[in-house]
């Protein structure tokens, strides 16, 4: 704890001075004002009780103690203004802390390279730092309260201490207890919070998929109800049943911290009744001594509970601190190397590639060659490495062994962003933004005021007439769940996406599964489209509907991770090995 608390206020204090300066100055010193208008009040009341208790007749007694109680009132003052101040400050700074907190994990998770999500640990480490944004909020708080009772203890120390020095020592005794048993309660939480977030990450997540309107169909009209709300049950049972069996460990903690507290209370209760019996204080002094105990107890009890709290806050925050700089080792670290505006050539050198976990490769020594103009076709059945090449060759993923050189540049070696300034990808698992029309179909690009590129890439996908319809036309916010929001169908949307890779013009299309959900119309629009500017770049076409590998200059039929044919569809469909197989039997109805 000593350990931690230095470092997490030097990073609460760096943070907060990162995003609100005047808030963060504000914030320390009425932080610091307050706690000095606290010591004052401390150490003049025991000085007004002082003469209050002393000798003389009752007007003489208080007009001596009258200054000690004038600074009192001042002090009180003061503390009050300060405190609403360093509210209002906190109120300033957490919500901006909290926000950057977020966006860095955001976009830390973003960032990574896309091999680290299957990473193990990667998710449940992620959820543990969701975790840490929330406890943010709490960390001026936190900070703001230990630093206020920490002057203030400090303060109530040298009172006692000049009243008897055997009184600090044995106060600090019935605190500390106190103080173990919050740093050990908040450990116990911790490492409960810790056994559980394995579950809860699952948990979020199907509540998630089933709890989100485009599910919903899904959910009710294959009776899904009751087995997710069953098994979602089962598993917070699950965490709630962790989190039980960690409470008669914590009763136990503060049973025995409150038990060995209270011991070393009545010590010095004991104490300075002992002092006060055998007259080594004088009875006045006594009578002070009795209320700067309580007060002392009380900065003192503030002092080591703030402290615990600060301390339980900081284990969140180090979980969301180290995932933050796992992410950033994680980040593509590639080179700096670009890639020209247009693209030539793109070659694979015996690329194989491995996820974490898996015992063979998905892609497993494929060589191949794709120049400008070529349209390529990737086909093969389920799992034999398709959309994991795709994603070699646009350097989503980075090759375990060989290489990938477009226009001779390794992508190992070359900035990712520059790589993706020239691709378009249309995955099978598309997102469905909700975004306006126009941010759909330009998401990725620079912010543009000319509708009309907008209009072209939406007319080459068939899709005027549908967003003709809607009610703000490209304006309309894409989205049933919000206010005035549209929703369109699932082929609309793929039509949509096929429109978002149109409109980026780049040197390198990949079309995983374009076309799944399109009608017949739609689908030829996509193709004619494609042939039409394939002149001008390299295209690659994965897909199962084989009819439209007719469209490619050359067809790839993997299998396992390896390619074994290749040639036109006229040489691969009379040539009798896999890929006329499937031709074979997707005519076979
Ligand atoms: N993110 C991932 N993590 C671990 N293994 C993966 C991941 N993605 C794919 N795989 C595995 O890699 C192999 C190839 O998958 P890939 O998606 O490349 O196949 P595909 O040919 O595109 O399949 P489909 O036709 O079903 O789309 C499969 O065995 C799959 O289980």
């Amino acid at each position: 704890m000593c350990r931690r608390l230095p470092a997490v206020l030097g990073h609460t204090a760096r943070r907060a001075w990162a995003v609100d300066r005047t808030g963060a100055v504000l914030l320390v010193g009425c932080q610091l004002l307050t706690g000095v208008s606290a010591a004052v009040v401390l150490a003049f009341t025991a000085r007004a009780m002082t003469h209050v208790l002393g000798t003389g007749s009752v007007s003489e007694r208080l007009h001596a103690a009258l200054p000690a109680l004038i600074a009192v009132t001042a002090a009180a003052a003061v503390g009050r203004v300060s405190g609403a101040l360093s509210s209002y400050a906190d109120g300033r700074v957490t919500p901006l802390l909290t926000t950057e907190a977020d966006i860095a994990l955001v976009e830390a998770v973003c960032r990574v390279e896309s091999s680290a999500y299957a990473q193990d640990g990667f998710a449940d480490r992620q959820e543990a730092a969701e975790v840490g944004v929330t406890r943010t909020r709490l960390m001026v708080q936190d900070a703001q309260r230990f630093l206020s009772a920490l002057i203030r203890m400090l303060a109530a120390s040298g009172v006692i201490t000049a009243l008897h020095p055997l009184m600090l020592p044995l106060l600090l005794l019935a605190v500390v207890p106190a103080g173990v048993g919050a740093v050990l309660s908040a450990r116990v939480d911790y490492e409960t919070h810790y056994l559980n977030v394995g579950d809860r990450n699952v948990r979020s997540m199907m509540r998630w998929w089933a709890t989100y309107s485009r599910h919903g169909d899904e959910v009710r009209a294959n009776g899904m109800t009751g087995y997710l709300v069953y098994w979602y049950r089962a598993l917070s049972r699950r965490i709630d049943e962790r989190t039980l069996a960690a409470a008669p460990r914590l009763l136990r903690i503060v049973l025995a911290s409150s038990a060995l507290g209270g011991v070393f209370l009545l010590g010095t209760w004991a104490t300075l009744a002992w002092l006060a019996a055998t007259g080594r204080v004088a009875l006045p002094v006594a009578a002070t001594a009795v209320v700067a105990v309580q007060t002392t107890l009380a900065a003192l009890s503030q002092f080591v509970i703030h402290g615990a709290a600060m301390f339980h806050t900081s284990l969140y925050l180090a979980d969301m601190r180290s995932f933050l700089d796992m992410a950033a080792e994680r980040a593509p670290k590639r080179g700096d190397l670009t890639i020209d505006e247009q693209v030539d050539e793109i070659r694979l050198d015996e690329v194989v590639y491995q996820y974490p976990g898996k015992s063979e490769p998905a892609v497993g020594g494929v060589s191949l060659t794709l120049r400008r103009g070529e349209i390529l076709a990737i086909v093969g059945e389920n799992g034999s490495g398709k959309s994991t090449l795709a994603k070699l060759i646009t350097g989503i993923l980075l090759a375990d062994k060989g290489r990938v050189l477009w226009d001779g540049t390794d992508l190992a070696g070359a900035d990712p962003d520059s790589v993706w300034r020239r691709t378009a990808l249309v995955p099978q698992n598309f997102a469905c933004w909700p975004l306006r029309v126009r941010e759909n179909i330009t998401l990725g690009q620079p912010r543009t005021f000319d509708d009309e590129p907008v209009w072209q890439a939406i007319d080459a996908v068939g899709m005027r007439e549908a967003i003709e319809k809607l009610p703000h036309q490209l304006d309309t916010l894409l989205a049933r769940e919000l206010w005035g929001g549209a929703e369109l169908s699932g082929g609309q949307w793929q039509r949509l996406v096929c429109g978002r890779m149109l409109y980026r013009r780049s040197p390198l299309l990949v079309l995983d599964e374009p076309t799944s959900q399109m009608d017949a119309r739609g689908e030829h629009a996509i193709f004619l489209e494609v042939k039409r500017i394939a002149a001008e770049r390299m295209t690659i076409v994965v897909t199962h509907q084989l009819e439209n590998v007719r469209l490619a200059d050359r067809i790839l039929v993997m299998d396992k991770g390896r390619v074994i044919e290749q040639g036109t569809y006229e040489d691969l469909a009379h040539a009798g090995g896999l890929f006329a197989e499937l031709v074979a039997l997707s005519q076979d109805r």
